[in-house]
Order: structure tokens, then sequence, then C-alpha cells
């Protein structure tokens, strides 16, 4: 199964981004996934060579925020793609069986549909505003994450979702309450000045309730 926590990677610049990364991965982080905007393709390959190199050291999970190709040239562990970027259901038949794909939702129906097409895991949200993304869909709230879960429970869709958007410590108990699986945050952690600390708190109240 997934780890609960995935981090979003920040940096305007390879060297930035790879000094979060290490930084995340230092402090514990297990599940990585590269955003980098706005980039050349041949500094994007050089971040994704490096993050993967890093990954593999960390045995921590590595996913490309859109790119496809670019997951399947260096043999990622999969890919995320928004509800603007290529269709899950191509995408699937491109990557395989064996490859993460996660899917940006804002909706039920839009869950419903990535579950179709073969997606593994729903990134939804926004949960509140964040400076971290340009264009944000509409912001769910609790209220919208306790509704768009509970209409899964009643359709019985099961799939693992992490919340994303905003997300801070205190939120985590509230949006586990929902039924979400786990969350993807960014800004918490790129900015925290103590990773440690944070990462651990974070994981303690992720798992709470899981048995082992
Ligand atoms: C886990 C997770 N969920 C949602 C997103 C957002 O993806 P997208 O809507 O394609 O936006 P960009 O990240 O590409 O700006 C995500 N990246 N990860
Ligand atoms: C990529 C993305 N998609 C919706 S919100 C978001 C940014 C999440 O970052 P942060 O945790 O800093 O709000
Ligand atoms: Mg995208």
């Amino acid at each position: 199964m997934y780890n609960k926590l995935q981090y979003i990677s920040q940096g305007n610049t390879i060297e930035e981004q790879l000094y979060n990364i290490q930084q995340a991965l230092d402090a514990g982080c297990d599940w990585v996934q590269m955003r980098f905007k706005d980039q050349s393709a041949k500094n994007t390959f050089a971040l994704a060579e490096a993050v993967k190199f890093l990954c593999e050291e960390y045995l921590a999970n590595f996913i490309v925020n859109d790119d496809l190709y670019l997951a399947q040239q260096i043999a990622a562990d999969g890919v995320h793609l928004g509800l603007s970027d290529m269709k899950i259901d191509e995408a699937r038949a491109i990557l395989g069986n064996t490859k993460i794909i996660g899917g940006t939702a804002n909706t039920f129906e839009d869950i419903e549909n990535h579950v179709k097409n073969g997606c593994d895991y729903i990134g939804l949200g926004p949960f509140r505003f964040t400076s971290t993304k340009e264009k944000l869909s509409p912001i769910l709230g609790l209220h919208g994450y306790f509704e768009i879960l509970q209409k899964l429970k009643k359709n019985k869709i099961k799939i693992p979702v992490f919340a994303i958007g905003g997300i801070t410590l205190k939120d985590i108990n509230p949006l586990m309450e929902t039924g979400i699986y786990g969350i993807a945050v960014s800004g918490i952690i790129t900015e925290s000045d103590e990773k440690e600390k944070l990462i651990q708190q974070l994981n303690e109240k992720l798992y709470a309730n899981v048995i082992v």
C-alpha cells in the first residue's frame, strides 16, 4: 500500500529542487513527487535523473508531475496527472500496470472517471487556498471532502484519496475523519525549519488508526 504522506517538490532551479528534495528525504519523507514547472526539457530531464538516483538511495517512491514520457524514460515509479494533462486511460495504456498513476480530482465525478480509467490514487483538492499552485479549482474545504467521501462510500468506490492544497498539521485529524487515505503537501515541509519533527508529527497523525 502507499505511504500516507507524499511530498511535492518546490524550487525554481535544479539546485533549489535538489536541496528541498534531499532535505525532505533526510527528514524522513518516503514518497516524492517531482514538480518542476515551466522548465526546459533538458533541465527537467537532468533534475529527474538526479531525483531518481536520490530516491533510490533513500528507498523512497518517486513519481513525476505531468510528464508521462519523462516518467517512462527515467523509469520512475509513476506519474501524477491533472485534469488538463494526459488522460488516465491513455497513460495506463502506455505505462502498463506496474507503474503508479495518480490523478487530480475536484469532484465526485472526476474520481468516478479516474477509477473507471485505471487510476491508482486520487489527489483531491484544493482543501484551501494555496500560493503553491496557480489557477486553483474551486476550494473544497472540510465539508467538500466530507460530501465527496460519503458519496464514494455510498457508491462502493474504493481508491486511496489524498487531500491536497494548503494543508497544515492541525488539518490532518479532521481530514482523516472524512475518510481520506493520506495527504500530499509541499509548502509546510519545504518551509519548515524543523522538518524531521514535522514529518514525525504528520506521520503520527496519519497512521494513528492503522493497526500493524
Ligand atoms: C497528489 C497530487 N494531487 C493533485 C495535484 C495537482 O495536479 P494538477 O492539477 O495537474 O496541477 P499541477 O501540479 O500539475 O500544477 C498534484 N500535483 N499532486
Ligand atoms: C499541486 C497542487 N494542486 C492543488 S493544490 C497544490 C499545491 C499543494 O501545495 P501546498 O501543500 O504548498 O499547498
Ligand atoms: Mg498537472
